[in-house]
């Protein structure tokens, strides 16, 4: 593991914007971990005869590998792996109190947090999810070894410590004085490792397990350390009535997120399912970003996410796998859903609603980085952003995506798009061989 100065010289796939893919041979330099240089590859074969890349690791890809950027994963629940393809018989409320509440009780033992963490970090890595956005529990030292197995592994990882004082029948509650200084202990605590990857996020589970008094002093201690906020909002009709019968002087669930000021631009919001038009204006004028996730809303029958709708409301959107509600910690995973629930949308009689795989590629980089407001640092191939990457072989060992002899013959450019087209369908871990997160090399099976 070390931070070399390498340039890959092969296909580039990365995404401008929602509607921009860039596709292209050339090259990228890699320096101390940041991207100083990419090109043709014309450019790149003058630059080496001058000796600009001597003392460089040079990787030429194959003709069926190329380079994408780190997944990002704006939502998982760490402390719920356990349970992840388990239980999931019960719509929301019922799924929280019988089989999410009572495991993530058990961080309390420090040991059993330590080893669940290291292997959710891997597996995310191996995943190619080089960012997360991580819920952990209700505990400062349970979730600190969460950030300790992000800093071993170098993974680029938000994380927050969940905040609950409402009482519920698993007794996985705090008093809310309590909770407070332990959420500001947890934020003094991941500032003071000092990690350039890691960051606190202050994290108000829902509206269900958190009451004004709580979420106003979250606000407050958010705002005191600029750190981000995360929460969930609109998953589940039930869960949305019962929100609105205890705060009868609100008149949106996104109402009473703004009356404690949680609403800016810092916050990230899980699943927006049911959002009216008026909350959708208001998420949008205070800047707050949407983790979309598919996989939990289809498995705990929330609801088809209307997406595009999101979208075209100029919010940010990115992917979360949302482990356990979801059932698959891949983004890879993410994309496909994304891409099946729009399709599903746009089929009951919702006019482009469907999201392309150009387009789920996008949020699951770009639009992620954007989400956790983390654009300028990571999500494609810009010059002076970190190296945060994935190098995909389409045909590797034991992959699922079998070669055919004699198919059609392809110009470059199009083998280019139908390789990436085919690892987004079809792909899994195993074609991806390394992972890079700031230069480096965190996964290397090539
Ligand atoms: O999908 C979800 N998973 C959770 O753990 C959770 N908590 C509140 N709301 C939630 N939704
Ligand atoms: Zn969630």
């Amino acid at each position: 593991m070390g931070k070399k100065n390498i340039v890959f010289v092969g296909i580039l796939a990365s995404s401008d914007s929602l509607e921009k893919l860039k596709i292209n041979y050339g090259y990228i330099a890699i320096e101390q971990g940041k991207i100083t240089k990419t090109g043709s590859i014309k450019e790149f074969e003058r630059l080496a005869e001058s000796g600009t890349f001597s003392g460089y690791q040079i990787i030429k890809l194959s003709a069926n590998q190329f380079i994408i950027p780190g997944f990002v994963d704006c939502h998982t629940h760490a402390p719920q792996f356990p349970n992840i393809g388990l239980g999931l018989d019960r719509p929301l409320l019922e799924w929280l109190a019988k089989y999410t509440f009572p495991l993530e009780k058990r961080y309390k033992d420090t040991e059993f947090a330590a080893k669940v963490y290291d292997q959710v970090v891997q597996r995310l890595l191996r995943n190619g999810t080089t960012t997360a956005c991580y819920f952990g529990s209700l505990h400062v030292d349970g979730t600190l070894e969460l950030v300790k197995s992000a800093i071993k592994h170098h993974q680029r990882a938000l994380i927050g410590k969940v905040s609950m004082n409402k009482e519920n029948d698993a007794g996985y509650y705090n008093n809310t004085k309590q909770e407070l200084a332990d959420v500001e202990t947890f934020v003094k605590s991941v500032i003071s490792y000092q990690n350039e990857l890691v960051e606190p996020v202050v994290t108000p589970r829902f509206a269900v397990s958190c009451d004004k008094e709580l979420m106003d002093g979250l606000s407050e201690i958010a705002n005191k350390y600029n750190s981000k906020i995360q929460s969930h909002i609109s998953e589940n009709l039930s869960e949305i009535e019962y929100v609105l019968q205890t705060n009868p002087d609100c008149k949106s669930y996104g109402d009473v997120y703004n009356k404690s000021q949680i609403l800016n631009n810092r916050c990230i919001m899980a699943h927006a399912v049911h959002l009216t038009d008026e909350e959708l204006t208001l998420l949008s004028a205070k800047g707050v970003s949407v983790a979309h996730c598919p996989a939990s809303n289809t498995r705990l029958k929330s609801g088809l996410c209307p997406v595009r709708r999101i979208i075209d409301s100029n919010i940010t959107v990115g992917l979360g796998t949302d482990v356990a509600g979801g059932d698959n910690a891949s983004i890879l995973d993410a994309i496909r859903r994304t891409m099946d629930v729009s399709t599903c949308l746009e089929m009951q009689g919702r006019p482009k609603y469907s999201l392309n795989w150009r387009e789920a590629f996008y949020l699951a980089t770009l639009g992620g980085a954007q989400a956790l407001n983390l654009g300028d640092r990571i999500g494609n191939f810009d010059v002076g952003k970190d190296f945060d990457a994935l190098l995909v072989d389409v045909y590797a060992k034991g992959s699922q995506i079998d070669q055919f002899a004699g198919a059609l013959e392809k110009t470059d450019d199009e083998h280019a798009v139908e390789l990436l087209e085919k690892f987004i369908f079809l792909g899994d871990d195993r074609n991806i061989v390394q992972v890079y997160v700031k230069g480096n090399l965190v996964k290397d099976t090539l």
